[in-house]
């Protein structure tokens, strides 16, 4: 698969959107330091030199109606890659959708964007930040955010970024695959035994509503499912705070 290599960058999601006319199949936007990358709500993003950052742009075979699924197989490619850097004892959990955890902070963010191709096509792009080196002090972060933690805080480890992308870029190819191959069945329960707080009560919080219930399980959409006194709820976009 094609790999762009970039000292410095604004976003790699920017330079994904300007690449991707010219792309003939599917790439990693790899970038040393961006210097205005985005999260997710129009967040900022922290990514200085040492932290990983990049973009997968791709051609989901199934149009964009596959975009949202993709969400789950690259919260599972990147939570494979973090356990083969960080070892058995990396305490590793994904937090819904798609907010990798290691020992209960955010260790990595994943952002997806539709691009606009020529002819009415459109390209899926999906933005992977991980904290590899450093973590932003809590108060850049809203106040009831799960800490966030890098994976040289947490174990003394310290992986060069662009040796972390050959890892990523494996794990995301063998859940393409089965993916591709199988569906959404083995990668929702693959998710559903990574989840962090599957059974336990977790807030939900969309645009103006707050939900607090129950985290059962989630659908073949990939929404979240949360019981509560109201009943069963499907939950597709949200802020989850636990
Ligand atoms: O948790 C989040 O809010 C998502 C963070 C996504 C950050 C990555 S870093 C690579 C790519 N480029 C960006 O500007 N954002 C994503």
């Amino acid at each position: 698969m094609a790999r762009h290599v970039l000292l410095k960058v604004d976003s790699t999601m920017n330079e994904a959107a300007r690449l991707a006319p010219g792309l003939s199949g599917p790439a990693w936007i790899f970038a040393h330091e961006q210097t205005a990358a985005r999260g997710r709500r129009g967040r900022d993003w922290r990514a200085p030199a040492g932290n990983f950052s990049a973009t997968l742009v791709l051609r989901p075979r199934e149009g964009l109606a596959q975009a949202a699924l993709y969400s789950f197989v690259a919260a599972l490619a990147l939570e494979a890659a973090l356990a083969h850097v960080g070892g058995p004892h990396a305490r590793l959990s994904i937090k819904w959708p798609n907010d990798v955890l290691l020992n209960g902070g955010k260790i990595a963010g994943i952002l997806l964007e539709s691009l606009a191709l020529p002819r009415g096509a459109h390209a899926l792009a999906i933005g992977i930040g991980v904290n590899l080196a450093a973590a932003p002090p809590r108060d850049a972060l809203e106040p009831e955010a799960l800490p966030a933690v890098s994976l040289a805080g947490e174990t003394g480890l310290s992986v060069e970024p662009v040796e972390f992308l050959p890892m990523l870029a494996q794990a995301f190819a063998h859940y393409d695959r089965q993916f591709q191959d199988y569906g959404f069945d083995p990668i929702r329960n693959a998710w559903l035994a990574r989840a962090a707080r599957l059974g336990e009560e977790i807030t939900a919080r969309t645009g103006h509503e707050t939900h607090r219930g129950t985290f059962e399980t989630i659908d073949a959409t990939g929404a979240l499912i949360l019981t509560g006194p109201h009943g069963r709820r499907a939950i597709s976009a949200a802020d989850i705070f636990f």
